[in-house]
């Protein structure tokens, strides 16, 4: 399969050696150093493109990859305000895209653990959950893609929590997601539910980034020759 890789950064870089692993070629990479090599011309050699950018420049390469007609797996966080419309155009150039706010296999199954807690834990309102994610210095969000994902999901089954905010509160009706910066941390999100007699926490440590390039790739793989849009629970039939 063709690839084009839109950012290479620490991502893109990771993404490559799995695509190239895995017998995938690179056709057009695409970084700030050459951001002139980002025309729908260039994206149309590749069978599919992956998107890993940051939040301010998201929402533009995606577009041009519905231009360029081909299907695009995007993994950059911070950009979601603007999904629907993303979407929208999407339907309407007849494209295919596939968004996750986290790739990796594991994160996808703590996804699914947390929502049935969330569920478990709904009458049992004794307990009050926190969220905290950990990531690198250079993230240029806060919170994080999953820390929201994983935040949307409790919202659904705990009804005392209204809205996630990202700082400490004493709003009950607040379901807090702190966000540490430490370096190298590749990616760490633990869930908290607390009540006065005892603790249930659920923690997810990524230890490097290959289980998002991985599940990226794995992404790339599903949805060349597809139109509509996708998710990772597609991809692994969770
Ligand atoms: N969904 C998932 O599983 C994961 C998502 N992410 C997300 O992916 C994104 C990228 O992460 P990461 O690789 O760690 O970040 P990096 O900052 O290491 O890489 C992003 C790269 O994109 C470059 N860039 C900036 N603007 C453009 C543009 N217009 N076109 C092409 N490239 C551009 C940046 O250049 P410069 O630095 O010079 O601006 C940088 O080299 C983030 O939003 C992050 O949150 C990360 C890991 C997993
Ligand atoms: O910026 C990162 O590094 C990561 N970003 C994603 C997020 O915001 O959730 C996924 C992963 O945690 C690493």
């Amino acid at each position: 399969m063709k690839i084009a890789l839109i950012g290479y950064g620490k991502m893109g870089h990771a993404i490559e050696e799995i695509a190239l692993q895995r017998g995938h070629e690179i056709v057009l990479k695409v970084g700030i150093e050459n951001i002139q090599d980002n025309t729908i011309e260039n994206i149309k050699k590749a069978d599919v493109a992956i998107e890993f950018t940051g939040p301010e420049v998201a929402f533009d390469n995606v577009l041009r990859c519905f231009d360029a007609g081909v299907p695009v797996v995007s993994g950059s966080t911070g950009w979601l305000q603007r999904f629907e419309e993303a979407t929208t155009y999407c339907t309407k150039k007849n494209g295919a895209m596939l968004y996750a706010s986290n790739f990796s296999v594991g994160v996808n199954i703590f996804f699914a653990i947390n929502k049935r807690l969330a569920e478990l834990m709904a009458p049992h309102k004794e307990y009050d959950v926190k969220l905290t994610e950990v990531h690198h210095t250079q993230k240029k969000d806060a919170p994080s893609g999953t820390a929201i994902t994983l935040a949307e999901s409790i919202l659904q089954s705990i009804e005392q929590k209204k809205q996630w905010v990202n700082e400490a509160s004493k709003n009950r009706e607040d379901l807090e997601i702190i966000s540490e910066r430490v370096d190298p941390a590749p990616g760490t999100h633990i869930i908290t539910y607390q009540s006065e007699i005892d603790d249930i926490e659920i923690k997810h440590t990524a230890h490097n980034r290959k289980g998002f390039a991985t599940g990226a790739v794995l992404a790339a793989e599903f949805l060349k020759g597809k139109k509509g849009i996708y998710n990772m629970s597609d991809v692994l039939g969770l």
